[in-house]
């Protein structure tokens, strides 16, 4: 990032603050929804109990010493972070480890009964269950007759407005998608996503997921879209090794998605059963790299996971998290340059995301200047507004 002077990195320890607000109320309301969603046990009970006090008004801990990702989150920062409040520690950090803790505390990662049994298993699917989204299934078929490139624009368009339907950001603002808010996108780079994707496009797309459910589906739709449509030759799609954030997606959300789909009716199970024989003959990869629940930004990943994305015709990186890991999180002023902060990745990248946290780069003066006018700083977290961001050259 040559010219642009680095912003402050996020903390989560001012009251009144949005970050603040997601340690000190949405992590507790968290807990509380883990633990009624399963009939869990006394040691459960009483591992979730010390996490709620911990997070209130503790410290970070040391792991236990059996657990199998020690040395992983040692290269994290463990050790920098050990014996620190969790409000003094960059709040991606300290967000990020408190989902480590909580599968922890509920057997997650074992040895035991509960080992792999998804904390959030019970809301993904209630919402993958939803007649809301047989309605989003159903208008598939409206579609299907409609020339390529509209299909294609909206199904992007899906797949960007489904990053509104993220569990954990509903905690704590439930009224949101009731709210007359006009969703309006504040920057708009789809023609140069586009122009990565031409018809009879031979190359890899890599797609970073965010959510499963209602975001998930249109993400699945979206790729099935691009490889039968010969957009692109094949299809990696990267999502969490275990469950994160809430309603981050993982291998078994993926299965849960494709299953959906495919028991839909009309157009949603052409889509699902050409993501299955896509799946079967290597054109669509899933993977679910470690680094995809580090508690750092992009810009730390590993050798491995930047081949994967260096050799992208485009990566679309998907969501609010992913756009904070994306350009850092970090209190940027708005306008600057997309192109700069996301000069370090190593192909043509582009973001989709509603805006759902204090993070944000790329946006002209002018955007920036009519939105304060009209809601404060609200605009940044309130998940009513939404952007497209590509970087095609390697150099800013
Ligand atoms: O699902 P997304 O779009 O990554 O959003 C995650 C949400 O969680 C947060 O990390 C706050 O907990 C915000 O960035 C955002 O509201």
């Amino acid at each position: 990032m040559p010219d642009t002077p680095a912003a402050p990195v996020l903390l989560g320890n001012a009251p009144g603050s949005f970050p603040h607000s997601v340690l000190a109320e949405r992590h507790p309301a968290i807990v509380r929804q883990v633990r009624d969603s399963f009939p869990y046990g006394p040691e459960q009970h009483r591992a979730l109990d010390a996490l709620l006090k911990s997070c209130a008004d503790g410290v970070i801990e040391p792991l236990p010493a059996a657990a199998a990702d020690r040395d992983r989150w040692r290269e994290w920062g463990m050790a920098a972070r050990t014996g620190r409040s969790w409000f003094d520690v960059p709040w991606l950090w300290s967000e990020s480890h408190f989902y480590r803790r909580l599968l922890d505390a509920v057997g997650y990662f074992g040895p035991g009964a509960w080992q792999g049994i998804d904390p959030f298993r019970p809301v993904k699917l209630a919402e993958l269950d939803a007649a809301e989204t047989d309605e989003e299934l159903a208008a598939l078929d409206a579609l299907e007759d409609r020339p390529e490139d509209e299909r294609a624009r909206a199904l992007l368009h899906g797949s960007l407005w489904g990053n509104r339907a993220d569990l954990g950001f509903r905690l704590s603002d439930t009224g949101a998608e009731a709210r007359a808010a006009v969703p309006a996108l504040v920057h708009d780079d789809s023609d140069a996503l586009w122009a990565r994707l031409p018809p009879a496009g031979t190359g890899t797309l890599c797609l970073v997921a965010d959510n499963a459910g209602r975001e998930l589906i249109p993400d699945l739709l979206l790729i099935a879209h691009l490889l039968g449509e010969g957009r692109v030759g094949q299809a990696v799609l990267h999502v969490k090794p275990y469950p994160y954030y809430v309603s981050d997606a993982t291998t078994a959300d993926v299965v849960d998605a494709l299953r959906r789909l495919t028991a839909a009716p009309g157009a949603a199970a052409r889509y699902g059963r050409l993501l299955w024989t896509a799946l079967a003959d290597g054109r669509l990869d899933v993977r679910a790299h470690p680094f995809s629940c580090a508690p750092l930004p992009y810009a730390n990943m590993p050798d491995d996971l930047r081949a994967d994305f260096a050799a992208a015709v485009l990566t679309i990186v998907k969501g609010d998290l992913n756009y904070r890991r994306l350009v850092g999180d970090r209190m940027w002023p708005p306008t600057t340059p997309f192109r700069e902060v996301t000069a370090y990745w190593p192909g043509p990248v582009a973001a989709l995301r509603t805006l759902k946290s204090d993070v944000v780069t790329g946006l002209d003066a002018a955007t920036e200047t009519a939105l304060v006018r009209a809601e404060g700083q609200r605009w940044r977290t309130a998940g009513t507004h939404a952007l497209i961001q590509v970087r095609t050259s390697q150099r800013p």
